[in-house]
């Protein structure tokens, strides 16, 4: 996690903005223009989807240190979609960005090699390796247990990789299944939290964050504090902020007391910030900038300097 932490540093904050780019939160000149290239079909959803990322990515990259695509928004325009995430990926660490793939994939360890292989790592053909998707960093769901996580691991520290398992997620039925009390009467989130600290036990930073990273929601600010005491070595990756109605208030639980240990996450606050604003379409990058400083300052004015 060093990396990431230096690079919240180095822009003293700690957010990332969230590309979860929604067709109807693309501004129609952005839609036209793709449209009139390559018609209305999934390749112009695309080229538009990449278009607006890059404009954001040019109006965030001076003030946040990260952005999370959600693979879904891209896969759901199929592989002209994937080849916009893959250029937005690229595009965003040409700008010193560090990207975490929200994919929150799972499986048993072969396939999970593979997911960690496209997303993470290198593969390799007759040979030669080659890279796909690169990111920085991977969202894991845990339920598969160990045998769904370790064969991340090797991978990470090879390439400097790391991932963040969904321990407490945002969604207001995480409790179903998280919040349930297992034999020794602990939660099955603070469970998971332990295991995200021997998961990561060898591979311990500058900063004594490791690699595994955890999910904890800002919509329960009571689990992050909680989470956060119990996991001194695992840095949160905190979804819930706007538009699900967390504040900077409820994610301060987070931070440990040099005011590290968590990046917040926004994605439609930042993405409809033009909307929201009855900003010019035009200026939508503009709007979502604006945005994302109103959050880093109301972060940082409640939590604090970062050492
Ligand atoms: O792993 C995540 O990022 C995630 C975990 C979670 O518990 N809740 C959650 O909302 N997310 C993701 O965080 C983003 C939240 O988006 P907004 O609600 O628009 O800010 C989406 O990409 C979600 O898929």
């Amino acid at each position: 996690m060093d990396r990431l932490i230096d690079a919240i540093r180095a822009k003293k904050n700690p957010t990332v903005a969230g590309l979860d780019p929604k067709l109807a939160y693309i501004p129609a000149f952005i839609r036209r223009a793709a449209y009139a290239q390559y018609g209305k079909t999934l390749e112009g959803a695309a080229a538009a989807v990449l278009q607006f990322n890059k404009g954001l990515l040019d109006a965030l990259a001076p003030i946040v240190p990260a952005v999370k695509p959600q693979c879904a928004y891209y896969e759901q325009f199929g592989w002209q979609g994937m080849r916009a995430l893959e250029a937005t990926v690229r595009y965003a660490q040409e700008k010193g960005l560090y990207v975490i793939l929200d994919g929150k994939r799972n499986d048993i360890g072969t396939t999970m090699e593979a997911y960690a292989k496209a997303l993470l790592g290198t593969v390799e053909v007759d040979g030669t390796e080659l890279s796909a998707f690169d990111g920085d960093a991977l969202t894991v769901n845990p339920y598969l247990g160990t045998d769904g996580v370790a064969p991340l691991l090797p991978l990470c520290a090879q390439r400097d990789k790391s991932v963040f398992i969904l321990v407490k997620t945002s969604n207001p039925s995480s409790g179903e299944l998280q919040d349930r009390l297992l034999e020794d009467r602990r939660t099955l989130y603070a469970t998971v939290g332990s295991l995200c600290e021997d998961w990561g036990t060898q591979t311990r930073g500058r900063y004594g964050y490791s690699r595994v990273g955890a999910v904890a929601g800002a919509t329960y600010p009571a689990q992050l504090g909680e989470l956060r005491r119990a996991l001194p070595h695992t840095f949160f990756l905190v979804p819930g902020y706007g538009a699900q109605g967390g504040g900077a208030k409820d994610v301060a639980p987070a931070f440990d007391a040099h005011g590290r240990g968590a990046v917040i996450n926004a994605s439609r606050s930042i993405l409809t910030a033009w909307q929201k604003t009855g900003a010019d379409e035009q200026d939508y990058a503009k709007a979502a900038a604006a945005e994302a400083v109103r959050m880093r300052d109301e972060i940082v004015a409640e939590v604090g300097g970062f050492e």
